[in-house]
């Protein structure tokens, strides 16, 4: 097997593709480098009509049990996948959407538009960092201007400590966030619910927010993917990139 070092003190192993999947299968996706490739910027993604119609199949083979566990809005992640799926967590848990169409939201954190302002100043004089407002939480982005990634990491890092609000570090973004919910405990709670209770849970993800979901699904028997370059995670198996997560899903539509 081949050995990528990644230096001198760990070694990263390539991780197998899933193998089928367990009897009673529940499926949480995440949606940017997983079901999606990743664009410059937020608005690059949009609806797809192979991921639509993939998403569509997969829900009815699983009878409904498949949710989006996302950093992104249930409104975005609505719209880049048609309204195809039912159930899904937005802005990394703190909405969540069940199969009776109920949204729980938590309440926002009182100081969001005063953290919102901070990173909206930030962003004016550098060209290329973004900010996108979630409501319940506010994304920095530097994909564009990755000369910025320290202080954009400096900035959240003193806003976070100051305001009370959890820090998400991501893709080339820092995301501030309302405290009381991930992504773990989003997968938690839809498997508490119909039709998810007493299911096998799978989650596929990219990022570092997807290892608490990664971690609650082999809690409960169940296991994650990881979706890009091998790094130390808590999923067991990989797959390369979202070409080869909309292969498997296609192939898992078919089969399930
Ligand atoms: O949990 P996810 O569904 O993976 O969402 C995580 C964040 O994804 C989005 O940002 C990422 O994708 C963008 C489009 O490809 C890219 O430009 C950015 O650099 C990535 O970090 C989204 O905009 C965020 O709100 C999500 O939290």
């Amino acid at each position: 097997m081949r050995i990528m070092l990644t230096d001198a003190a760990h070694a990263v192993t390539p991780l197998s593709p899933p193998p089928a999947l367990p009897q009673r299968p529940a499926l949480f996706l995440d949606m940017d480098g997983v079901l999606a490739p990743i664009t410059a910027t937020p608005e690059g993604v949009g609806p797809d009509g192979r991921r639509t119609r993939v998403l569509g199949r997969l829900l009815e083979r699983l009878d409904g049990r498949l949710a989006v566990v996302s950093g992104r809005t249930i409104a975005e992640i609505d719209r880049i996948c048609e309204g195809a799926v039912p159930c899904v967590a937005g802005i990394h848990g703190l909405e969540r959407r069940g199969a009776d169409g109920q949204v729980r939201r938590l309440a926002p954190h009182p100081d969001m538009a005063q953290v919102h302002e901070a990173l909206v100043a930030f962003a004016r004089d550098r060209p290329g960092v973004l900010i996108e407002d979630k409501g319940l939480g506010v994304t920095l982005h530097y994909r564009q201007a990755p000369d910025q990634a320290d202080a954009a990491r400096d900035l959240a890092r003193a806003l976070a400590e100051r305001h009370g609000l959890t820090l998400q570090p991501g893709d080339m973004v820092q995301e501030l966030k309302t405290p009381g919910a991930d992504k773990g405990r989003a997968l938690a709670a839809f498997m508490e619910e119909a039709p998810f209770k007493g299911a096998v849970p799978v989650m596929t993800g990219d990022d570092l927010t997807d290892e608490f979901a990664f971690t609650a699904a082999a809690g409960r028997g169940g296991f994650g993917v990881l979706v890009g370059p091998p790094r130390e995670t808590a999923a067991l198996y990989g797959l390369n990139g979202p070409e080869a997560v909309m292969d498997w899903l296609e192939t898992l539509a078919e089969r399930a």
